[in-house]
């Protein structure tokens, strides 16, 4: 039986970030929407062709996405709520970008060029979330108890015929219903989302069905919520919806794809279903090929994620093919695919041209990675001598970066072997220290701060992408940082905060500046990941064993601290955030790496302690997201990433305050170890939510000092001081007053210097009042 080669889906932003550039274009009113999607078909064009280029038989359509694949669902099935002013039919560019961005007069991020903030009450933004585990943001379906379903978007048949113009025969992807629904939200928890399935179905069958019409032989329908643990109904809305739109369209053929793990307890169900193929993730879940294949109808098609779409390693193929080919000689059809869609990885690896050959040769991206699974397919399907070099090749890339002397660094290895239990513990409990900090600090009630960044202006990015070419000397570049950095703390003092911020104008990334500066990490230049819409992230490589060759931001917080006699926050990203958004090595446990970075942030912790920092703050944004998606191994984890927030933070004495930040978390579930991380003080993101997150912290008694976001910083809108108000009452109706601090929910990187100065003054003002 042949074997052939799938992609489950393709990177969408351009290996120049031409979405970008188009999407910001655009949404600035510099270029018309013809342009944009002129932009758009021509990325499709050069992702099929070069696909196939690169020898994958099975190559998707209606992966891409102008924003978000979820948002597009949304559109497909007519989810788009009232306050958007959908008219029905088709739904325009200016409803789904409303939806993904807020509209006019409300929370649109980029769309305002001119520089001045708005007030304005249009239709916010729909809600933000994470992607299952990865840094990825999906916008969250809202669905009312009566929705109703309508077909709203035909962009499916659309990007299909649009390949099949150009003589490229697709394989439509479709986010499965159940997936689709189990992610969305219903408006006050009232009803299970499932129980629109059978009203949602039609929709769905009406796609089908203008799909086979096209001529789609195939559809790729993704339900990744195969993995989570599901609730009992969940297994009987996969049978139903499988079964009607099975039967509905006999002669389209369905291959289920499930991915980010184990089908576990889900297997049975799954097994069940009348689809043609299932994928499974082999990388996440390698142990599960046996059950599969023990269970699998014999004319079920598999397809097989062989090939890592979450991490950038170029895969020892060979080993690979002493897997497979036992399945393949036992007459199985089987595809072979990445394990997920590509979405999550960078394109191409040969942009990288400064990188060091002997870790170059380590990497795939996603072009490598498609022109791995075509190498699988010639050595399954005409043996392996037929690509014998290619193959060993590849296993002596692998082999060498396990041996190499440049991943071992054995001071880092002893350093990290036997971890005393007391470098992960303060010396004095928090009531202690508490009493030393206040003496120290001297704050008043409610004290005032932000998250850490102020905008990165053009400007800001100007000087930063100037200097990296070469164009601005050293000296120029730090002087312009300087001028950055005393402006702002001359308007923090002006608008009254009480703990400063240096304003993180020298950092590209919260991760990437400390990757740039850590023994064991390299960097890219154009390997772009999607974190959200336009917004996008160089994850750096963990390659190996992780130092921290010289203090990192001492300078800059000295700088700062010598412009003002109010407290300037020392300003860190956590170990398990600099772990989650990095591309991590694949050798050793996360939970040895974690702890490596660990010890290089207590060292950084100590230098800002010594140079005289009586705040310092470890932003967590990643820890919740980090938390595995099946909940029998949320202890093990939380139990290594709590100890490696403690091991960065307990060298410190007493007296010096440890703050934490976390946005995007849910911490109802996760509560005590939130409090276990011993931190003096946590912001955490509660303006959205009205503070109802707080009820986290108050059932449990949260010990130490939170500040609940006051300001929802993902709008531009800036919000008044009776808004605030009302939050902080709503913040001390559930928590003491002395525990409480005011603070937006996040950094302010993303918005505008207006809309910062009113927002805080506003901010300030509120806090004002609370005073007294
Ligand atoms: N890693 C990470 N994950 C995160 C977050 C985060 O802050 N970091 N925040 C949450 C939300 N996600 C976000 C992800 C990205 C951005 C973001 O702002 N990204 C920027 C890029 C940030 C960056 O790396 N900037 C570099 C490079 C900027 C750039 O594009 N420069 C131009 C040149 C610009 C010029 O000449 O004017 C170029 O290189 O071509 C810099 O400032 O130095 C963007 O897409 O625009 C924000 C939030 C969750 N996940
Ligand atoms: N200190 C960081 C900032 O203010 C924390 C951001 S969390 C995504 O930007
Ligand atoms: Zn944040």
């Amino acid at each position: 039986m042949t074997v052939t080669v799938a992609t489950l889906g393709f990177p969408r932003i351009g290996p120049k970030r031409e979405l970008k550039t188009a999407l910001e274009n655009y949404w600035a009113g510099k270029t018309p929407e013809s342009a944009l999607l002129a932009t758009a078909s021509a990325l499709r064009a050069t992702a099929w062709k070069q696909q196939r280029e690169l020898g994958a038989e099975i190559i998707p359509s209606n992966d891409f996405s102008l924003y978000d694949h979820v948002l597009d669902t949304s559109a497909m099935v007519g989810v788009i709520p009232e306050i958007y002013g959908w008219k029905g039919g088709q739904a325009g560019l200016e409803t789904y970008f409303a939806m993904a961005r807020g509209a006019q007069g409300g929370a649109a991020e980029e769309s305002c060029t001119h520089g001045h903030a708005h007030t304005g009450h249009g239709a916010p933004a729909a809600e933000m979330t994470k992607w299952f585990d990865t840094n990825y943001h999906y916008l969250v379906p809202e669905f009312a108890a009566d929705q109703n379903f309508r077909l709203a978007s035909t962009k499916a048949l659309n990007e299909y015929l649009e390949a099949k113009a150009l003589g490229i025969e697709t394989r439509p992807v479709l986010l499965g219903p159940v997936s689709y629904l189990l992610l969305g939200k219903n408006t006050g928890n009232k009803f299970d989302p499932l129980s629109l399935l059978a009203r949602l179905l039609p929709v769905y069958r009406e796609v089908l069905q203008s799909l086979v019409r096209a001529g789609a032989q195939w559809v790729q329908i993704d339900e990744p919520c195969l993995v989570l643990d599901l609730p009992d109904a969940a297994q009987a809305a996969f049978m139903h919806a499988y079964d009607v739109l099975v039967a509905a369209e006999p002669q389209l053929r369905v291959m289920l794809t499930t991915y980010f793990g184990a089908l576990g307890d889900n297997l049975a169900t799954v097994l069940a279903l009348p689809v043609h193929g299932l994928h499974i993730d082999l990388i996440r879940a390698p142990e599960q090929l046996a059950a599969v294949l023990a269970g699998a109808r014999p004319d079920l098609v598999l397809s097989l994620g062989v090939i890592d779409g979450r991490n950038v390693w170029k895969a020892d193929l060979n080993e690979i093919l002493d897997r497979i080919e036992p399945v393949v000689h036992a007459g199985r059809r089987i595809i072979l695919a990445p394990s997920c869609s590509l979405l999550h990885t960078p394109i191409d690896l040969e942009r990288e041209t400064e990188l060091d050959p002997d870790i170059k040769n380590w990497l795939a991206f996603a072009v490598q990675k498609i022109k791995e699974l075509s190498i699988l397919r010639r050595a399954l399907n005409e043996g392996r001598e037929s690509v014998r070099n290619i193959l060993d090749d590849s296993s002596r890339a692998v082999a060498s970066r396990r041996t190499s002397g440049k991943i071992n660094d054995s001071a880092v290895k002893t350093r990290t072997a036997h971890v005393d239990p007391s470098l992960a513990r303060r010396a004095s409990p928090f009531q202690i220290r508490r009493e030393l900090q206040k003496q120290k600090l001297n704050l008043p009630p409610y004290p005032t701060t932000t998250i850490g960044s102020f905008p990165q202006t053009p400007e800001v990015r100007k000087a930063r992408a100037e200097h990296g070419n070469g164009i601005i000397a050293d000296a120029v570049y730090e002087q312009f940082l300087r001028e950055e950095t005393l402006r702002a703390v001359r308007w923090q003092e002006d608008v009254g905060l009480d703990v400063l911020v240096h304003g993180e104008f020298e950092r590209n990334d919260m991760v990437q500046y400390f990757g740039e500066q850590l023994s064991g990490f390299i960097f890219t230049k154009h390997a772009w990941v999607q974190s959200y819409g336009s917004r996008y992230v160089r994850p750096p490589i963990i390659f190996g064993d992780v130092a921290r060759p010289k203090p990192m931001t001492v300078e800059w917080w000295r700088y700062a601290q010598s412009l003002t006699n109010r407290p300037v926050k020392g300003m860190l990203t956590g170990p398990v955030t600099i772990l989650n958004w990095s591309f991590v090595r694949d050798d050793q446990p996360r939970s040895e790496t974690c702890r490596q970075i660990a010890f290089a942030i207590r060292d950084e912790v100590a230098d800002l302690e010594a140079a005289g920092a009586s705040i310092i703050q470890i932003d967590e944004a990643a820890l919740r997201e980090g938390l595995p998606l099946r909940r029998d191994e949320w202890r093990n984890y939380l139990g290594w990433a709590v100890e490696c927030f403690r091991i960065a933070a307990s060298g410190v004495g007493d007296a010096t305050q440890i703050h934490t930040h976390m946005c995007y978390s849910e911490f109802n579930d996760i509560i005590s170890s939130i409090a276990a991380m011993d931190a003096d003080v946590i912001s955490i993101e509660t303006a959205r939510s009205k503070m109802e997150l707080l009820d986290a912290f108050s059932g449990y008694q949260y010990p130490a000092e939170i500040g609940p976001g006051v300001y929802d910083i993902h709008s531009p809108r800036v919000p008044e001081v009776l808004e605030m108000t009302t939050l902080l009452k709503a913040a001390a109706a559930r928590l003491p007053a002395d525990q409480l601090w005011v603070n937006p929910d996040c950094g302010l990187k993303t918005r505008k210097w207006p809309e910062v100065r009113l927002a805080i003054e506003n901010m300030v003002a509120a806090a004002l009042a609370a005073r007294i």
